[in-house]
C-alpha cells in the first residue's frame, strides 16, 4: 500500500479539492470586476488579509482605484477554523471616505466559506459592498457580488498555497 503523507490526509479531511491556477484566478477576478464596474464607483478597496490581497490588487487595477486598505483577520490553521482575531481594522482616513459606515467602500476577499469572516467585517462596515471571487452556500448570503459558487464540502486550493506536483492517474485513485 502506498504511504500517504500528512498533506494528503489534510486534503482528504478538507473534502472535494478544487485547485485554482493563477490563470484561472486572474480570469475570475476580471469577471468579478466586470460586475463591480456596474455597481460602483467606489472610493477605496479594502482587502481582507491575507487571501483578499491578491484579488484586491487585480480589482483595484481594473477599477482604477489607488486607495487600498486592509482589515487583517486570522482564523484558519490550514483547513481548521479557530477563533477569529482582528489584528488590524481600517485606517481613520479610509473610515472617513466611507462616512463611518463604509458607504462607497469595496471590501474584497478571496472567498466566503462559513461566512464568519465576512460577517465580522460587515459588522464593522455595514454599508460597504462586499465582493468575493468564490462563495460556498453558508457564506453566500453575506456577499453582494461573487463569481463562482462551489459546494460546502469543496476545499479551494489557491495558487499561492500550492505548487505543481505529480498526480497519480485517475484510474489509480486520483481525485
Ligand atoms: O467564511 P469563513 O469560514 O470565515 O472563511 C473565509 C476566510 O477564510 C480564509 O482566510 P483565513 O482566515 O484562512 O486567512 P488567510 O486569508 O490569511 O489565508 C479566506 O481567505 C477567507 O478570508
Ligand atoms: N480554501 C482555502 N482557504 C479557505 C477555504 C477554502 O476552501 N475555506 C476557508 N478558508
Ligand atoms: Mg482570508
Amino acid at each position: 500500500m502506498v504511504e500517504r503523507n500528512s498533506e494528503q490526509n489534510a486534503q482528504d479531511r478538507a473534502g472535494r479539492p478544487f485547485p485554482v491556477s493563477w490563470d484561472q484566478f486572474h480570469r475570475d477576478c476580471r469577471a468579478l470586476t466586470w460586475r463591480l464596474n456596474e455597481v460602483g464607483p467606489f472610493h477605496a478597496v479594502i482587502a481582507i488579509t491575507r487571501g483578499g490581497l491578491v484579488p484586491a490588487a487585480i480589482v483595484a487595477r481594473e477599477l482604477g482605484l489607488r486607495v487600498i486598505d486592509t482589515v487583517c483577520v486570522a482564523s484558519y490553521d490550514h483547513d481548521k477554523q479557530g477563533d477569529l482575531k482582528v489584528l488590524k481594522g481600517i485606517s481613520e482616513q479610509t473610515a472617513k471616505l466611507g462616512g463611518g459606515t463604509g458607504k462607497g467602500l469595496l471590501i474584497v476577499d478571496d472567498l466566503v466559506d462559513t461566512g464568519k469572516t465576512g460577517k465580522l467585517v460587515r459588522e464593522m462596515l455595514p454599508d460597504a459592498h462586499f465582493a468575493t471571487v468564490y462563495a460556498k452556500p453558508k457564506g453566500r448570503p453575506l456577499v453582494d457580488t461573487y463569481i463562482t459558487e462551489v459546494s460546502q464540502d469543496t476545499w479551494i486550493f489557491f495558487p499561492w498555497d500550492t505548487a505543481l506536483s505529480f498526480q497519480p492517474p485517475i484510474r489509480d485513485g486520483a481525485a
